[in-house]
C-alpha cells in the first residue's frame, strides 16, 4: 500500500490484506452475531470489571479513532471472570462510527448495524506488557458495546466535550479522573468467540466480549464524533467516520452466549 491504512476507497478494508495476510485468516473480527445460533454456555462467569478511575491518563486522536488510554502498571484496573481466566488490564478505550446513524459499529446483531461501538481494550498479564500480550492468542480481550439512538447520554457527554481539544491526528490532551464503568449498560449478559483486533495489525490475539444491552447516545451526541478530522493539523481535513470494519467470515468458530 502506497500510504498507511485508513478507512478510504484505497486504503480500506478491502485493501489491508496487501499489507497484513492476516486478514483473511481464521479468526477475523468483527462478526454478525446471529443470537438463535449462539450457544449458551452455562459454564461462562459473569464479567467482574473492576475500574479505577484515578488510572485514566489522556485522550488521543490517533488518525484511525480517538482514544482514552489508561495507566496500566498495576492490578487497579481489571477484567476478571467471564470467558477469560486470569487477569486483563485495561489499557484504553475507543470508538467505532458511520457517516450516518444507519451504520458505524464493527460488530452487527442479525445484520443490523448499530450507529457507534464502543471498545474497552484489556491485555493478560501473564505477558509482560500490551505488545507483548498483542501477538499472543489468549493475549486481549476486548469488550464491545453497542450505542444505540435515543436519549442524549450524560455519561458519553464527558468523552465528547473533550474532542475540541484533539480535532485532528496526533492530538492529545490530560483526561483524568473518568470512570469507564460510566459507559457500561445496567445488563452484563454477553456474546463471546475467539477474534482478532478489527485494524490493523489484525492480530489474531482477542478474546472478544460483546455485551448484548446498548447505551444509548443521540444523533447530535453522534455528529460530535464526527466533528473529529483523521487528518493532521495543515492537511486538507478529512472528517473522522466510516471508522469501521464490516463483519468478516466467521469460518469454523462457534459465538458463545452467557444468558439464555
Ligand atoms: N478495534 S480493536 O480490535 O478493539 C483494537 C484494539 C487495540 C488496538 C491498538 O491499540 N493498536 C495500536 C497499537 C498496537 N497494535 C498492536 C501492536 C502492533 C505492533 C506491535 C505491538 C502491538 C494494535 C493496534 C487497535 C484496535
Ligand atoms: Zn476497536
Amino acid at each position: 500500500m502506497s500510504h498507511g491504512w485508513g478507512y478510504g476507497p484505497t486504503n480500506g478494508p478491502d485493501k489491508w490484506g496487501e499489507e497484513f495476510p492476516v486478514a483473511n485468516g481464521t479468526r477475523q473480527s468483527p462478526i454478525n452475531i446471529v443470537p438463535r445460533e449462539a450457544h449458551y454456555d452455562h459454564t461462562l462467569k459473569a464479567l467482574k470489571l473492576k475500574y479505577d478511575p484515578s488510572n485514566s491518563n489522556g485522550i488521543l486522536n490517533n488518525g484511525h479513532s480517538f482514544q482514552v488510554d489508561f495507566v496500566d502498571d498495576t492490578d487497579s484496573s481489571t477484567l476478571t471472570g467471564g470467558p477469560i481466566s486470569g487477569t486483563y488490564r485495561l489499557k484504553q478505550f475507543h470508538f467505532h462510527w458511520g457517516a450516518s446513524d444507519d451504520r458505524g459499529s464493527e460488530h452487527t446483531v442479525n445484520g443490523i448495524n448499530f450507529p457507534c461501538e464502543l471498545h474497552l481494550v484489556h491485555w493478560n498479564t501473564k505477558y509482560p506488557s500490551f505488545g507483548e500480550a498483542a501477538s499472543q492468542p489468549d493475549g486481549l480481550a476486548v469488550v464491545g458495546v453497542f450505542l444505540k439512538i435515543g436519549a442524549a447520554n450524560p455519561r458519553l457527554q464527558k468523552v465528547l466535550d473533550a474532542l475540541d481539544a484533539i480535532k485532528t491526528k496526533g492530538k492529545q490532551t490530560t483526561f483524568p479522573n473518568f470512570d469507564p464503568k460510566t459507559l457500561l449498560p445496567g445488563s452484563l449478559h454477553y456474546w463471546t468467540y475467539d477474534g482478532s483486533l478489527t485494524t490493523p495489525p489484525l492480530l489474531e490475539s482477542v478474546t472478544w466480549i460483546v455485551l448484548k444491552e446498548p447505551i444509548s447516545v443521540s444523533s447530535a451526541q453522534m455528529a460530535k464524533f464526527r466533528s473529529l478530522l483523521f487528518t493532521g493539523e495543515g492537511e486538507s481535513p478529512c472528517c473522522m467516520e466510516d471508522n469501521y470494519r464490516p463483519p468478516q467470515p466467521l469460518k469454523n468458530r462457534k459465538v458463545r452466549a452467557s444468558f439464555k
